[in-house]
C-alpha cells in the first residue's frame, strides 16, 4: 500500500540528505529506515540524496539525529547533517534558542550547535573530542591506545600511508601532493565498506596541504561513495594534519571541499573540534513510498 511521506531536502556544501521530522510528525508507519534511505537516495526512481536523516525527540539533548547512508547503513555522526538539523529545528520552533544540543550515536553523545546571530544558514558545531585510540576508531591490528599515524598500507604493490581519526564515525586520511591526483576511486572503492583493516568500514579521505591554515580535502564516504562534502571528514582531515605536524592546533583551518569551504579548529584547552559552515534548505515535498 502506498504511503505519502512529507520530507525536507537540505544540504551542507552539496552533501544533501532527505530529512524527516519525527518530532511534529509520526514516523511509526515507516517499516524500514534503511530501506527508505536506499529508495529516496536514488536520483532516478527516488528523490536523489546522499541518504536519510531523522530529526527525533531526545531524552538526553534538545533533539536527536539519526543518519542513514545511501546503502541503508546507519552512521554514528554526520557533520553536514548536524548543521542542517540545527537550521531545521530552529526555523520550525522545535527549540527556543540559537544554541542547543543534538544527540547522536557518536561516542561523544551529543554535539552543541550555534546558529550565528542574524543568520539561519551559518552554523558552528562543537563536535567534541576526536577519538584516536586504534581499537575505538576502529582499525584492526595490535590492541592498545596508540593513535594510528602514517601507518603503512600496501595495495596492489603500491605503498600508501594513512592516519586514522574517529569523530564518532571512522575516517582514514591519506595526504597527497595534489588533490586532483588522489587515488579516490581506487582506494575509496577498496577500503570504504568491506576491507578487513576497517571492521566497521571507513570514510576514505584525501588531504592536500595548501598553507598553515588551508587544506584541500576530498572523500569517498562509507555507505555513500564520493560526496560533495563530509563534515566529520573535514574535522578528521584537520586532526590528522595536526597529528602529522603539518598544521598547528588552535588555528582555524579552511578546508576546501568539492562543494565549498568549512572552517575547522581543534582547540587545545577543551580538546574539542569546532566546525563552522553553511546549512541550506532545497525544498519541501511529499514522497510516495510504494
Ligand atoms: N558516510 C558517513 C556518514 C555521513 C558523514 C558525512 N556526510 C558528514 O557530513 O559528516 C559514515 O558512514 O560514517
Amino acid at each position: 500500500m502506498e504511503q505519502k511521506i512529507s520530507f525536507t531536502k537540505m544540504h551542507g556544501l552539496g552533501n544533501c540528505y532527505i530529512y524527516l521530522d519525527g518530532i511534529t510528525r509520526d514516523l511509526s508507519s515507516i517499516e524500514s529506515f534503511p530501506a527508505l534511505s536506499h529508495q529516496v537516495s536514488d536520483p532516478y526512481k527516488g528523490i536523489g540524496s546522499d541518504g536519510l536523516i531523522l530529526i527525533l525527540p531526545s531524552k538526553k539533548a534538545d533533539v536527536r539525529m539519526r543518519i542513514f547512508n545511501k546503502d541503508g547503513s546507519e552512521a554514528m555522526n554526520c557533520g553536514n547533517g548536524l548543521r542542517c538539523v540545527a537550521k531545521y529545528a530552529y526555523e520550525h520552533q522545535l527549540v527556543d534558542s540559537r544554541q542547543f544540543a543534538i544527540e547522536t550515536l557518536s561516542g561523544n553523545k551529543q554535539a552543541t550547535v550555534h546558529l550565528r546571530e542574524g543568520s539561519v544558514e551559518e552554523v558552528t558545531v562543537d563536535m567534541g573530542e576526536p577519538i584516536l585510540e586504534r581499537a575505538q576508531i576502529p582499525v584492526a591490528g595490535p590492541l592498545g591506545g596508540q593513535p594510528v599515524i602514517r601507518e603503512q598500507l600496501t595495495v596492489d604493490g603500491e605503498d600508501y600511508a594513512f592516519t586514522a581519526v574517529s569523530m564518532g564515525n571512522p575516517h582514514a586520511l591519506f595526504f597527497v601532493d595534489a588533490i586532483a591526483e588522489a587515488p579516490i576511486h581506487k582506494l575509496g572503492a577498496l577500503l570504504a565498506d568491506t576491507y578487513p583493516l576497517f571492521p566497521n568500514g571507513v570514510n576514505v579521505g584525501f588531504v592536500e596541504k595548501l598553507s598553515d591554515h588551508e587544506v584541500n580535502y576530498r572523500v569517498w564516504e562509507r555507505g555513500s561513495g564520493i560526496t560533495q562534502a563530509c563534515g566529520t571528514g573535514a574535522c578528521a582531515s584537520v586532526v590528522a594534519s595536526i597529528l602529522e605536524k603539518r598544521v598547528a592546533k588552535d588555528v582555524p583551518v579552511t578546508v576546501h571541499l568539492e562543494g565549498g569551504d568549512l572552517t575547522i579548529e581543534w582547540q587545545s584547552e577543551s580538546n574539542h573540534v569546532l566546525m563552522t559552515g553553511e546549512a541550506k534548505t532545497i525544498c519541501d515535498g511529499v514522497y510516495f513510498q510504494r
